[in-house]
């Protein structure tokens, strides 16, 4: 596995961090080992993919820890490790030191990741948090809302990532669709102009990924159930594939 080497990440070129934890929620659903996340990363690994992101939640629905020992063991490509900050997950980033650590909000009842992370409102137990990733080599980001607050906050923590939750974006049409992307545009060239690499995520398809891959500073976005879901009709190499050509299309 890569681990990041502590120097600004900023490139050009827009990279497609693979998602699998639904890959997982499959797999959990009978209580066995089929199908295996880990397969899916070697798949994405083959057709062009990225990086690896996996969120090992503390309910473990889906990703286990288990699939991140593995997947630290078995997978080159980087591993992004979507995470609670929480001491638990904190110990297990430790353990493993994954290319990098996205910090997510995590409510128990929630289905999905439902909001961004409120880095503004925790900054003091951000704090350390942040800091002991960062002497660890772990990259972290930030899983925030596009808004000048959560910007600042991430900017104060000494985040050198950060990954704008699209799922307003994703779940709007029209000028409201229209007014989310906007933001997103202005906050990814805030972070920017302060020297953090921005990133974007969740709820990204086919049919809504191009106008956010289109974003210039936007350098990495990290895509999953829409995949996992299209791979049950054609394949995980072709959905991967087809969301790459999408992404460089766009820019
Ligand atoms: C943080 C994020 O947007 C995704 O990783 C999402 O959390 C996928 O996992 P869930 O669908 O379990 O939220
Ligand atoms: N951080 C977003 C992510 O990893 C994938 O989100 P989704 O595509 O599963 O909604």
């Amino acid at each position: 596995m890569v681990r990041w080497n502590g120097g600004a990440a900023m490139t050009g070129h827009l990279r497609l961090g693979v998602n699998i934890d639904h890959v997982a929620t499959v797999r959990n659903a009978r209580g066995g080992e089929h199908p295996d996340p880990v397969r899916a990363a070697r798949i994405a690994a083959e057709v062009g993919a990225d990086g690896i992101t996996a969120h090992l939640r503390e309910d473990r629905r889906h990703i286990r820890d288990d699939d991140i020992a593995r997947l630290m063991g078995e997978i080159d490509l980087p591993l992004n490790l979507e995470m609670a900050a929480t001491d638990e997950m904190l110990a297990i980033a430790l353990k493993h030191r994954p290319h990098a650590a996205c910090i997510v909000p995590e409510k128990r009842e929630e289905r999905t990741t439902e909001g961004g992370l409120d880095a503004y409102g925790q900054h003091n137990s951000l704090t350390p948090f942040v800091a002991r990733l960062l002497d660890a080599g772990v990259r972290v980001s930030l899983f925030i809302e596009p808004s000048p607050e959560q910007v600042e906050a991430a900017i104060r923590l000494g985040a050198p990532v950060v990954e704008f939750h699209t799922g307003r974006y994703a779940h709007r049409v029209g000028a409201p669709q229209v007014e989310e992307l906007r933001r997103i545009a202005d906050m990814a060239a805030l972070a920017a102009k302060n020297g953090i690499e921005p990133h974007a995520g969740h709820g990204l398809t086919f049919d809504n990924v191009a106008p956010v891959a289109a974003i210039p500073q936007i350098a990495e976005l990290n895509i999953g159930h829409f995949l996992i879901g299209e791979a049950i009709f054609g394949g995980l190499g072709e959905s991967v594939r087809e969301m790459k050509a999408l992404m460089a299309a766009a820019r």
